[in-house]
């Protein structure tokens, strides 16, 4: 994808680091985060679904609570994001609603990506929030993580979620223009870098840490995080968020900040993922019309067209669906784990809530969750 298909674009998540957003610490800045609501607003009028991926919640706690420096102890991090994220909040639900827009809050932990139930679990909630043209607003559950279930930084959380929505565009905006070749903070003459490979191995020499004291990772996290949006096809741009309209400029395809160019198509991306990077952990034989539905109209696996379930798995997790001859025709992951699976075999959705006793997904297998073979 070139600057100039951004049109095209159809999702996208935004994220926004916490120097800007409390003006180096200072507070929230109620003017910026207003421009950049209306931005982001103005998308949702072209249809265009919209995440936005806020940090803040730390700085603004540090300075709601009068602290200087940011907190070194977890519980005192967890504490100060617990009232920054009050301010946070409030400040963006108020601008969206004046856009008529609903923002919803959604704090996730590392976890909640990692465990395969969990992540279809976030992933319904976010294209169900999308599908009711909601803009999540999502941050790291700072007051429940601990060091081995954080992200850590809101880039990494932005990229897994670009991955987990298959955005076609995540947006970083930050307190400089893009990436330089070095850190400009400490080295004057480096250059603003406008167009890279986001696997291009001489990122690594050009990103340096955070200097502010209030985010995370710096340039060094970001970069990261637009190679980790890359693999699901996702392209990253690092754009100065101080810069006029900058959200609307980069969606408009101008060269503003440095674009990350992906390796591969979102499509592409997911499909090779699907049929390649994880382990098969039941079957599913399909009856011949389930066989030339999905085959002939890409559509999803209902639970009618199964004739039998095997191997052992839960909810999320990868089986394979074969015909009744033993040809492989498709992968992806299920709704159901194995024993509720066995139950709603053959039958319709509108008897699940009867057999299982709730109403869940009515696919077996949703068709995005899905490759054929
Ligand atoms: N190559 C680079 N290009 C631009 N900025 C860099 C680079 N290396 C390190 N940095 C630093 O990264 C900072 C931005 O990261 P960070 O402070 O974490 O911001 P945010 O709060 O937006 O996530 C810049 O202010 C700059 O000091
Ligand atoms: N969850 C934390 C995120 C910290 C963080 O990654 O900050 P930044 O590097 O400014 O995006 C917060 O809201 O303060």
């Amino acid at each position: 994808m070139k600057r100039n298909d951004f049109s095209h674009v159809k999702r996208v998540v935004v994220k926004i680091g916490s120097s800007l957003l409390t003006k180096g610490g200072k507070g929230l800045d109620q003017t910026a985060i207003a421009g950049w609501v209306a931005q982001m607003a103005g998308l949702r009028k072209q249809d265009i679904d919209v995440i936005l991926v806020s940090s803040g919640s730390v700085a603004e706690g540090m300075c709601r609570l009068g602290l200087k420096t940011r907190p070194k102890t977890l519980h005192e991090l967890q504490a100060s994001a617990a009232v920054g994220q009050m301010g946070l909040v409030r400040v963006v639900d108020d601008n969206f609603q004046q856009h008529g827009l609903h923002a919803a809050q959604v704090l996730l932990t590392h976890d909640d990506l990692s465990d395969r139930r969990r992540y279809l679990n976030a992933r319904s909630t976010l294209l169900t929030l999308l599908d009711f043209g909601a803009v999540p607003v999502i941050n790291e559950n700072d007051t429940v993580a601990t060091e081995e279930i954080r992200f850590g930084d809101n880039d990494t959380l932005a990229a897994l979620v670009a991955n987990l929505v298959e955005a076609e565009l995540l947006i970083i905006l930050t307190d400089q223009q893009g990436l330089f070749t070095g850190d400009p903070t400490v080295y004057p003459d480096a250059t603003l870098v406008s167009e890279i490979r986001a696997n291009d191995p001489t990122l690594d020499r050009m990103a340096g840490a955070s200097r502010s004291g209030l985010g995370r990772g710096g340039m060094y996290t970001k970069v990261r995080a637009a190679r980790l949006a890359s693999r699901s096809g996702t392209a990253t741009v690092i754009a100065p968020g101080a810069a006029e309209q900058v959200i609307s400029r980069v969606m408009e395809g101008k060269n503003i900040g440095t674009y990350f160019v992906p390796d591969l198509e979102p499509l592409v991306a997911r499909k090779r993922w699907l049929a390649g990077q994880l382990q098969i952990k039941g079957q599913l034989v399909l009856d011949p019309g389930a066989v030339k539905v999905l085959k002939t109209n890409g559509k999803s696996l209902l639970a009618a067209g199964v004739k039998s379930v095997s191997g052992r798995f839960e909810r999320g997790e990868l089986v394979s669906c074969i015909d009744e001859e033993g040809n492989e025709i498709a992968r992806g992951l299920i709704n159901y784990g194995k024993a509720e699976a066995e139950l709603i075999a053959g039958k319709n959705s509108a008897d699940f809530e009867r057999i299982l006793g709730y109403a869940d997904d009515a696919e077996m297998i949703h068709r995005d969750n899905m490759v054929l073979i």
